[in-house]
C-alpha cells in the first residue's frame, strides 16, 4: 500500500486527477472505476480541467461505477448515475453508451447485478478503480462484515451510513436502506486501486485501513491485500497514523 500524504482536499484531489489522467493518457482504452459520495467532487472538478485544458481525451475510455441505490431511477437527483452525470459526464468526451452505473431499479435485481459483473469482465476489467472511504470503513457500499470474496449484489446499508448520507436528502427517511454495490472481490479484481480520504472524521478508519490487521470488520483493510494500492490522505485524514513515511508497505 503506497501511503501519501498532502496537504488538504485541494492537493488531494489534484494529485489523483493527475493519476487518473495519466492512465487515460499512456493508454487511452482505460477503464475507469468511479466512485461517488462528496470526497470525489474535487477530483473531478481537477478531471474537467484537466479535459478542457489539456485536453485529456476521453473518447476512448470506458467506465464502471461501484455502486447506485436501489429504487432510484437514473433519473433521480439523488441517484449516483445522476451524480455521475453531473460531476463528470456531462462535460468530458466520454462516450454515454460506454459510461456504466448498476441499474438501482431493475425488476430482476439479482440478475442485474449478474450482469454488471459480466460487463465488467467482458470490458476486460478495471484499470483504475477510484474508491472513498466510509466512516466505518467501508468502500463502496461493502459495509463492516463483507467478504473478502463478495462480487456485486444488493447490499443493506448500516444506520450509520444512512444518516451520513441523509445530507443529500429531504430526510433521513428518504435515504434508500438498500443498494447495489460491486463486490471486495471486484474491487479487488482491478489492477490499480486509489483510495482518497479528506478530513478528521475519516481518521480512525483510514488508520485501521492502512495500518490494522486485514479484516472484514473494515472492508477498507482488505485492501492490503492489493499490489497496488495508492491512498491518498489528507493531513486531517491522516492525523491518527502512526507512520510518519510517505509510504506503507504491504502486509502480506
Ligand atoms: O466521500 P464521502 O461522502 O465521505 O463518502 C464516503 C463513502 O461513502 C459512500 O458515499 C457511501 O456511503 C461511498 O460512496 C463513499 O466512498
Amino acid at each position: 500500500m503506497k501511503l501519501v500524504i498532502v496537504k488538504d482536499y485541494q492537493e488531494m484531489s489534484r494529485k489523483a486527477a493527475e493519476l487518473l489522467a495519466s492512465e487515460v493518457k499512456q493508454h487511452p482504452q482505460t477503464v475507469l472505476g468511479l466512485a461517488t459520495g462528496g470526497t470525489p467532487v474535487g477530483m473531478y472538478r481537477e478531471l474537467i480541467k484537466l479535459h478542457e485544458d489539456e485536453g485529456i481525451d476521453f473518447s476512448q475510455a470506458q467506465s464502471f461505477n461501484l455502486d447506485e441505490y436501489v429504487g432510484l431511477s437514473s433519473a433521480h437527483p439523488q441517484s449516483y448515475r445522476a451524480y455521475m452525470q453531473e460531476n463528470l459526464f456531462q462535460h468530458i468526451n466520454l462516450p454515454a453508451d460506454k459510461t456504466h452505473v448498476p441499474t438501482g431499479d431493475a425488476v430482476d435485481l439479482d440478475k442485474e447485478c449478474a450482469r454488471y459483473e459480466e460487463a465488467i469482465r467482458e470490458a476486460g476489467g478495471i484499470d483504475i478503480q477510484v474508491l472513498g472511504i466510509g466512516n466505518n470503513g467501508h468502500i463502496g457500499f461493502n459495509e463492516p462484515g463483507s467478504s473478502a470474496e463478495s462480487t456485486t449484489r444488493v447490499v443493506q446499508l448500516t444506520e450509520s451510513t444512512i444518516e451520513a448520507n441523509a445530507r443529500y436528502f429531504a430526510s433521513v427517511e428518504e435515504v434508500p436502506t438498500q443498494a447495489v454495490s460491486m463486490g471486495i472481490k471486484t474491487i479487488l479484481g482491478a489492477k490499480k486501486v486509489v483510495l482518497l480520504a479528506s478530513g478528521e472524521a475519516k481518521a480512525q478508519a483510514v488508520r485501521l485501513m492502512v495500518e490494522g490487521e486485514p479484516t472484514a470488520d473494515v472492508p477498507a483493510s482488505l485492501l492490503q491485500l492489493h499490489p497496488d494500492v495508492t491512498v491518498i490522505v489528507d493531513e486531517a485524514a491522516a492525523s491518527q497514523l502512526t507512520v510518519a513515511a510517505t509510504s506503507v508497505e504491504n502486509k502480506r
